[in-house]
């Protein structure tokens, strides 16, 4: 394909907005419609760029002869419609994570796309494309330190959305731990246990916030993550793999280390779009490439039904303070 991949990115509020902004200097892509029942924010989104549509209907948007790929950065309820819609008319989708916010609707997507015939979907599980999980992924692969043995994660938000649920600091923010373990693994989950401290007085009333999820694969290695949305000093996001030789640990780099007079302080970035800005240009950049060349990169259809089911029984264990063992369908 010589001309430039017309994309249509459906919502434009923080990710959509941010992910318009890349792909106008994306090479290989440009912007052809830009969708969110706000127009007003889809306007300002698509301001100063060149031959957009703007539509108030996200599926209207899809039938824009222009359109030949779709970027949904929509709450998560509306992903399925927009997925299903974009795979019967055979365009590749790059989906914000999750896939889908519940296994059922996961796997009709996934289902959706194996009758298509052909791989359509990537999902937005950005870290992937990070240098430091890059550099932590080849360690474990060349077997430098021996058999993983366990992984214990932070995930730290400044402050949550005010639609964020106690379910959701599993499904929506450990969603990533989830997928990124799976990933370094190379290994399945099979259980999760999620014990909580009293909640931070810093969390909006009634919020479980912080919790402790503690997951278990099929390869016999232990992956504890804390979650803390609500932390309010900065965005922390923190893996060490412990070895049977050693151990490795990513995402300490400060975003700066500032020297002044008497001493020194290590700034910390405040959000995600600030620390994985690198790798979510990474990600749509491959997502381009691939997409102009009729295939797809990185994360998978199924990777985020999995990555649901998973969630699914994580937030079943925080309900009911039981392990829950994770059941994944047969793979189509
Ligand atoms: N990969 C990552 O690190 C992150 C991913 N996300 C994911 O990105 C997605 C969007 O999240 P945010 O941008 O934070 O939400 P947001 O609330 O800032 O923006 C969502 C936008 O979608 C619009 N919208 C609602 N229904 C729509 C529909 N049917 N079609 C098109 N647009 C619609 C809303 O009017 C709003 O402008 C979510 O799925 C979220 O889980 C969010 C933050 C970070
Ligand atoms: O995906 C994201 C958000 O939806 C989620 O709410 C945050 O906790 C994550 O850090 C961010 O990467």
């Amino acid at each position: 394909m010589s001309e430039p991949l017309g994309v249509a990115v459906l919502g434009a509020g923080h990710m959509g907005a941010d992910h318009v902004r890349r792909l106008a200097r994306t090479a290989g892509a440009r912007v052809a419609a830009v969708a969110d029942p706000d127009t007003g924010r889809a306007e300002q989104a698509a301001a100063g760029l060149d031959g957009v549509r703007v539509h108030a209907e996200a599926l209207a948007a899809l039938h824009q002869p222009d359109v030949r790929a779709v970027l949904v950065a929509s709450p998560d309820a509306t992903h399925e419609e927009a997925l299903l819609a974009a795979v019967a008319r055979g365009l590749p989708v790059l989906c914000e994570k999750p896939l889908a916010p519940d296994p059922g609707a996961a796997l009709r997507v996934v289902e959706a796309e194996a009758r298509a015939g052909r791989a359509l979907i990537q999902v937005g599980f950005m870290r992937r494309y990070d240098t430091a999980y890059r550099r932590l992924k080849a360690l474990l692969d060349a077997d430098e330190l021996g058999r993983s043995l366990m992984l214990h994660c932070r995930h730290r938000n400044v402050s949550s959305p005010p639609h964020f649920t106690s379910s959701m600091l599993i499904s929506s923010s450990v969603s990533h731990e989830i997928d990124a373990a799976r990933w370094l693994l190379g290994q399945e989950i099979t259980a999760v246990t999620v014990a909580r401290p009293r909640p931070s007085s810093g969390a909006p009333a009634g919020l479980l916030d912080p919790q402790l999820v503690l997951f278990e694969t099929d390869g016999g290695v232990l992956v504890d993550v804390e979650v803390f949305v609500n932390c309010g000093f900065g965005y922390e996001v923190t893996c060490e793999a412990v070895c049977e030789r050693g151990t490795a640990r990513v995402g300490d780099e400060p975003a700066m280390v500032v020297r002044s007079k008497g001493g020194a302080r290590r700034e910390i970035a405040q959000d995600y779009l600030v620390r994985f800005a690198d790798a979510y240009d990474r990600e749509v950049r491959a997502w381009v490439r691939a997409a102009r060349a009729g295939r797809t990169a990185g994360p998978g259809a199924w990777d985020g039904y999995a990555a649901a089911a998973v969630a699914e029984a994580g937030v079943r264990a925080l309900d009911s303070g039981e392990r829950v063992t994770v059941e994944l369908a047969e793979r189509p």
